[in-house]
C-alpha cells in the first residue's frame, strides 16, 4: 500500500464510532483511482515539491469525491447499486446513512486540509478555492445542470459541455489549483484552470464512452447508467467514434496549456495518461 492509502486510512481515527463512520470508511477506502490526489500531487511534483505536502488536502479533495459519488449514486439521483467494484453505500448500509456518510465527508473535509503544512494565508486560499470549486457555483451546479437535463431529446453540446464543465471538470481543477498555492505560484491560476477544463472534459468523455463499450467488472460500477437515466451523453450525441476522438482533443488541448507553465512537464504526464486510459 503506497503512503497516500496509509494516510487516508488513518484520516479519520478520531471520529468517533457509528454507523455513519463505518459507511464514510467503506466508501473512502473501497479503492478508487485516485485521480484527483494524483492531479495535486503530480502538480506539486512539477514544482519540485514533495507530494507528502499535498497529503491532507488531498484527502479533503478525495472525501469530497467521495460524498459526491455517494450521493449521486442514491435513489433520487442516479440510482446505482455498483461502485468502486462494491455495492454502493445506500445498498450496503441504508440511505439515510449513506446521506449522512455524504455530509460527513464533505464536512470532515473542511477539517482536514487545516492539517496541512502551509501558511494561515495558504489554508483560507485552500479552504475557499474547495468551497467554491464544490459547492454551488461549482460542482453541485453541474449535478443541477445535470438533473435539469435528464430526461430531455434537445441537449445541445454546449449545454452538456457547461454540465460538465461543473460536475467533473470543477474537481478535476481544484486539486491543480490547490497545488498552485501550495506552491506559492498562484500567477499560474489560469494555465491550470485551462488545463482542468479541457482534461475535465477529456475525462467526463471518456467516462461516456467508457459506460458504453466497458463491463461492470472492467469498471466496477454500474454500466448503460447514463442511457437507463435518460441522460444525453456525449456518445448519444455524437457516437462512440467522434466522443473518443473529442477525449483526445481535449487531452491535447490540456497537454499545449501544460506547456505554457514553467513547470517539470514530465511530472505531470503520467496523471495525464492515466485520465484518459483509466478503468477501475
Ligand atoms: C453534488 C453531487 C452529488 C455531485 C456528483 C458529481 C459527479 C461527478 C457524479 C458522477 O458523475 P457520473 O454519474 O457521470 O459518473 P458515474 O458514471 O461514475 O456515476
Ligand atoms: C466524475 C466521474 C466520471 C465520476 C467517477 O470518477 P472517478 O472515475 O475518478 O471515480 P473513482 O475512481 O474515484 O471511483
Amino acid at each position: 500500500m503506497n503512503s497516500f492509502e496509509e494516510y487516508l486510512q488513518n484520516c479519520l481515527n478520531n471520529i468517533k464510532d457509528s454507523k455513519v463512520k463505518e459507511a464514510m470508511l467503506y466508501s473512502l477506502l473501497a479503492g478508487g483511482k485516485r485521480i484527483r490526489p494524483q492531479l495535486l500531487f503530480s502538480a506539486l511534483k512539477a514544482y519540485g515539491i514533495a507530494e507528502e505536502k499535498g497529503f491532507p488536502c488531498a484527502a479533503a479533495i478525495e472525501m469530497i469525491h467521495t460524498y459526491s459519488l455517494i450521493h449521486d449514486d442514491l435513489p433520487a439521483m442516479d440510482d446505482d447499486t455498483l461502485r468502486r467494484g462494491r455495492p454502493t453505500c445506500h445498498i450496503q448500509f441504508d440511505e439515510a446513512t449513506a446521506i449522512l456518510a455524504g455530509d460527513a465527508l464533505l464536512t470532515q473535509a473542511f477539517h482536514e486540509v487545516l492539517k496541512s503544512d502551509a501558511t494561515a494565508s495558504q489554508l483560507v486560499s485552500l479552504e475557499s478555492l474547495i468551497s467554491s470549486y464544490s459547492g454551488a457555483n461549482g460542482m453541485v451546479l453541474g449535478q443541477i445542470y445535470d438533473l435539469e437535463a435528464e430526461g430531455r431529446c434537445d441537449v445541445s453540446i454546449e449545454a452538456l459541455q457547461r454540465v460538465h464543465e461543473y460536475k467533473t471538470g470543477k474537481l478535476i481543477t481544484l486539486p491543480l489549483l490547490c497545488a498552485a498555492v501550495l506552491a506559492n505560484h498562484e500567477e499560474d491560476f489560469e494555465v491550470w484552470k485551462s488545463i482542468g477544463y479541457a482534461m475535465g472534459l477529456s475525462f467526463q468523455i471518456q467516462d461516456d464512452v467508457f459506460d458504453v463499450t466497458s463491463t461492470c467488472e472492467e469498471l466496477g460500477k454500474d454500466i448503460m447508467s447514463d442511457a437507463g437515466n435518460h441522460k444525453s451523453t456525449y456518445v448519444s450525441l455524437l457516437g462512440v467514434e467522434r466522443a473518443t476522438q473529442l477525449a483526445q482533443e481535449y487531452y491535447d488541448q490540456a497537454w499545449q496549456h501544460c506547456l505554457a507553465l514553467r513547470i517539470d512537464h514530465s511530472a505531470m504526464k503520467p496523471v495525464f495518461d492515466a485520465l484518459i486510459k483509466r478503468k477501475k
